[in-house]
């Protein structure tokens, strides 16, 4: 009998943390053409030039802050959740792991399933809200390899899970370890993302960014939008654990260059928050899946540092998914559907 293939893709972290492979992942990641969205020639300028010899030295500094004898976080959880997914899943499925960026990569990940002669691919990128820098990434470069095969099985992608039931489920468990109602105030802090590609998912060209409040509902016309998925996610969890809306923000760390990405950032409500007095936040993450250098790093280290210097007392990250039972539950109903 025939297995089915199931891949799951993340995004990808360097080989090690020495500036070397920091470089090959920051080059290999950034010059993707949906990842940043420039004419080709400024890109290359733009990363070549100026971000990878740049940056490099100031991230490999990072990742040797969160690297530990598993290596990467995102890489040490995203092999365990493949193999607690092949457990869960049994022998009718062949279960592979890869990373959009470097390694295990996608093209070998696939050879590996096309060696296993799998009778069908389920693609579900680790990105519960979709982003087309990183799920449509991800699918790009999957039906790209595939579509040199010469006997392509039937294929299927999973769009975006920002509303999974037991996703929201685990959040809420592992906030409610830290007792959320003794916190000031709740961030969900999202991965951001430049505003320009928020404008470029609107298929109407009139309503992102030029209705008010034009992400905080989801509706037929944002559906696919990354911010209305995330401020989905936000009111799930708050409604699970009875946070009014009053006591949480919606917010978007990790900017990168000069332009304007979604807001508020994460720093600016920082700020605004200190001053008005508020002590102690309990932030959630949940643009992934699992701790990687945004939550273990940016999060635990430098907005508590922040928030400390501006007169806050403490920031409590609430853990990623990791390797919660009901997180690999999740990813069996969606490799099944
Ligand atoms: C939610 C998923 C992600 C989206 C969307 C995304 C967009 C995006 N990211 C950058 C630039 C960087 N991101 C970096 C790290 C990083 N990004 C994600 C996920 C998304 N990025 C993850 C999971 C990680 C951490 C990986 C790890 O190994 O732990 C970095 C590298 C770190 C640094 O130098 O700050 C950069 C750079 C852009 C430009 C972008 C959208 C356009
Ligand atoms: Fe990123
Ligand atoms: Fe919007």
């Amino acid at each position: 009998m025939r297995k089915k293939g199931v891949l799951l893709v993340n995004l990808g972290t360097p080989d090690s943390a020495e500036v070397k492979d920091v470089k090959k992942y920051l080059d290999q990641f950034l010059m993707d053409e949906r990842v940043i969205d420039i004419p080709k020639f400024n890109r290359t300028l733009l990363v070549k030039g100026i971000i990878v010899p740049f940056r490099s030295p100031k991230t490999s500094k990072l990742y040797k802050e969160i690297w530990d004898e598993n290596g990467s976080p995102l890489l040490h959880y995203s092999k365990i959740q493949a193999k607690l997914l092949q457990e869960k899943l049994g022998d009718e499925y062949q279960v592979e792991l890869a990373m959009r960026y470097q390694n295990p990569a996608i093209e070998s990940a696939l050879n590996k399933l096309k060696a296993g002669l799998v009778e069908s691919i389920r693609v579900i990128p680790m990105f519960p809200q979709y982003a087309s820098a990183s799920t449509g990434s991800v699918m790009q470069l999957v039906m790209e390899l595939v579509s040199k095969w010469q006997t392509i099985p039937p294929i299927s992608l999973v769009n975006s899970f920002h509303d999974n039931r037991l996703m929201i489920e685990v959040f809420a468990e592992n906030a409610r370890k830290h007792q959320p109602e003794t916190y000031d105030h709740v961030l969900f802090s999202f991965h951001g993302l430049p505003e320009r590609q928020l404008l470029k998912c609107d298929h109407t060209g009139d309503y992102c960014l030029k209705k008010d409040e034009c992400c905080e509902t989801l509706n037929n016309t944002n559906k696919f939008c990354y911010s209305a998925q995330g401020h989905d996610t936000a009111r799930l969890l708050a409604n699970e654990l009875g946070i009014p809306k009053e006591k949480y923000t919606v917010c978007f760390q990790s900017r990168l260059g000069k332009e304007p990405w979604v807001q508020p950032y994460t720093t600016d409500v920082l700020k605004k928050l200190a001053a008005e007095g508020k002590k102690r936040l309990l932030v959630f993450s949940p643009a992934f899946v699992a701790d990687c250098l945004e939550t273990l790093y940016e999060i635990t280290v430098e907005y508590h540092e922040e928030f400390r210097e501006l007169g806050g007392e403490h920031v409590q990250l609430v853990e990623s998914l990791n390797d919660h039972p009901k997180f690999i539950e999740a990813l069996a109903e969606l490799a099944l559907n």
